[in-house]
């Protein structure tokens, strides 16, 4: 249980929101989500991809990472008021300064998934150059390093590692509040 959140779920802004490590699934689980809930669906990747111009992947080597934090934190403080659906966050949008706080109100979940099983995701590396020329090393520093802030935001932890997205998909909804489950 998160101690920002302290279950307090808000009746306005989105009402879930999916974090965990790049390719942890946010993006598949959360358009899932959406569609069975039959409310709309976020990716917030795609979101600063509209903003500024660049797919978010570049936009962290383009700005470095102080200022990528900067844009995502801006921008979520402008979604989170008028958004009511199923958000997937970033990979690294909950390490932003001053973004658990924002999340606080809301109802999140957290995608778990352990090393071995992240590298064999499709796609990791080319949707996130910034990981080069070591993936495997950054990925493990970075699981060690966002795990505590990924569970300290969410409400609940739904294990991916050898899961189908359906699966986990069941996971999240069962850890919705009833009025929306
Ligand atoms: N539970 C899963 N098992 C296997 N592959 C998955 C699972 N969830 C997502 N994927 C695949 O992993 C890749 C990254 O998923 P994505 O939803 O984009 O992750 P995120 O948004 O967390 O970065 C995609 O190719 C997707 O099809
Ligand atoms: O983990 C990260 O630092 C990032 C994850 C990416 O999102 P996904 O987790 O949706 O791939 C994207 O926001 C950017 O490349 C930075
Ligand atoms: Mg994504």
């Amino acid at each position: 249980m998160s101690h920002l959140g302290g279950g307090h779920v808000s009746a306005q802004g989105p009402v879930l929101i999916l974090v965990g490590p790049p390719g942890s699934g946010k993006s598949t689980v959360g358009r899932l989500a959406a569609e069975h809930l039959g409310v709309p669906f976020r990716d917030f990747d795609h979101d600063l991809e509209h903003a500024h111009g660049l797919p978010a992947g570049e936009l962290v080597v383009r700005l470095g990472r102080e200022r990528f934090q900067e844009a995502e934190r801006e921008l979520l403080t402008a979604l989170l008021p008028e958004f009511t659906g199923v958000l997937a966050l970033g990979g690294g949008t909950p390490t932003a300064p001053g973004v658990p706080e924002l999340l606080a109100p809301f109802h999140v979940v957290f995608l778990d998934v352990d090393l071995e099983h992240l590298l064999r995701r499709e796609g990791l590396v080319s949707l996130h150059p910034w990981l080069m020329p070591n993936p495997r090393a950054h990925l493990r520093e970075l699981l060690k390093a966002r795990r505590p802030v990924y569970t300290e935001v969410a409400a609940a932890t739904v294990p991916t590692s050898g899961r189908a997205p359906a699966e986990v998909l069941a996971d999240v909804l069962a850890t919705l509040p009833a009025a929306t489950g």
